[in-house]
């Protein structure tokens, strides 16, 4: 395909997901059609579709129009090129520009719009975020780093970046937690390839490690993971020999899990309706995920007032629930991919407020620019006094 063809291939996806279609299921389903497209071709339109999804505000603006045309003018001008050149009408190009869109000058860009940043959640994340507010959103308009968790039970990071390197992949230690690798160069190549396969690396963001490697010492130390999803965080717990019992609301999203312990050669119990205490009570609640918008941009524009609403009450309710499996003397930690007070500091401050027999240990956030996605952890136990 020519870059141009790409172009018009990535606005018609862009449509489909404008009009409510995942784009996940819109790139599948237009690759699916398209036997033309090779692999590199299937990757360059994922770049610019995600790319677009990012920043659609901002696009929208430069282009004139929130349509998949409009966003794909918009990401050519803001890299400085002139969509004349690419919006040709030749072969399978884009149609060339009407006299509007060739005439079209977009009007001074707001900051909000430069950061491409929800209006309604502007006010919030500026005011959880502060001085981070700007390079943060900035951030989220790029593309995420590709990060791997070293399996160190079973091998070094040094090992792991050799063996990696035997199959084309090159990776790097990263400073945000003691298992990170960053993925230089191949990404692609990750799931086939050795190391990935016999389950010395997992993909996991380096900030998701950090959160892990900020717990108390786990090893031998019974773990629930109360909202494990598909067990990220329980596999990077059980390799550091905790005893990890699995619960999720919805028992479906863990079924990658025993695939996973069983390549990492790991053990994990599975719990529809936990019982009991346990030293350690992981809650990785449902969240905004704005920590996460680079890599699951649809998430940052799909947002509401009233479902950001509900889930302050389903955190506050996994909290009070989580509570009840604390062992005396045991840690809860409460865990986020979001950057909002109001799901973070503001919802700790009120659960502590209901348990005056507990106490903070620490808490801390992440934000992109330590290298991770956004991330909230805050540790709590039985207060001493
Ligand atoms: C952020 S995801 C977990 C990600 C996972 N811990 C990981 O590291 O891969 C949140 C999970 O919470 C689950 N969940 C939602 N409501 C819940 C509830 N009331 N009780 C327990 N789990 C819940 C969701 O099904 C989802 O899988």
């Amino acid at each position: 395909m020519t870059p141009a063809a790409r172009l018009q291939a990535a606005a018609e996806i862009l449509d489909q997901t404008l009009n409510g279609m995942p784009a996940e299921q819109a790139l599948t389903r237009w690759a699916r059609n398209s036997r033309y497209a090779g692999s590199k071709d299937r990757a360059a339109v994922r770049d610019i579709v995600f790319d677009a999804l990012r920043c659609k505000r901002s696009f929208a603006h430069l282009g004139g129009a929130e349509t998949g045309r409009g966003l794909i003018l918009g990401a050519l001008r803001a890299q400085g090129q002139d969509p004349a050149a690419q919006f040709t009408g030749t072969g399978h190009a884009p149609a060339p520009l009407t006299p509007a869109e060739a005439a079209y000058t977009p009007p001074p860009m707001p900051q909000t719009v430069a950061l491409d940043c929800p209006e309604w959640l502007a006010p919030q994340l500026d005011a959880s975020l502060a001085a981070q507010f700007a390079p943060a959103l900035q951030a989220l308009r790029q593309r995420a780093p590709v990060f791997l968790r070293v399996n160190t039970a079973r091998i070094s990071r040094d090992q792991a970046i050799a063996l990696l390197a035997q199959d084309g992949i090159e990776a790097t230690l990263h400073p945000l937690a003691p298992t990170a690798l960053e993925v230089k160069t191949n990404p692609r190549a990750i799931q086939q390839s050795k190391a990935y396969l016999d389950g010395l690396v997992e993909l996991q963001d380096a900030a998701s490690q950090a959160v892990i490697a900020a717990l108390p010492p786990v090893q031998g130390k019974t773990v629930l993971d109360y909202c494990a999803g598909g067990g990220g965080k329980a596999l990077a717990l059980a390799a550091l020999g905790a005893l990890v019992t699995a619960h999720d609301a919805n028992p479906a999203r863990m079924q990658d899990i025993p695939p996973r312990a069983k390549r990492a050669q790991a053990s994990i119990t599975l719990s529809n309706r936990p019982e009991g205490q346990f030293d350690l009570v992981l809650t990785d609640v449902p969240c905004s995920g704005s920590g996460s918008w680079r890599r699951s941009p649809a998430g940052k524009w799909a947002l509401t007032p009233e479902g950001l609403e509900k889930l302050h009450l389903i955190q506050a309710h996994i909290l009070d629930k989580a509570k009840t499996h604390m062992r005396h003397d045991g840690y809860l930690a409460y865990v986020t991919c979001s950057m909002l007070a109001s799901e973070n500091h503001d919802q700790i401050t009120a659960f502590l407020g209901r348990n005056p027999d507990l106490e903070l240990v620490k808490d801390r956030q992440f934000t992109p620019q330590d290298g991770g996605d956004g991330f909230y952890l805050a540790l709590i136990n039985t207060r001493k006094t």
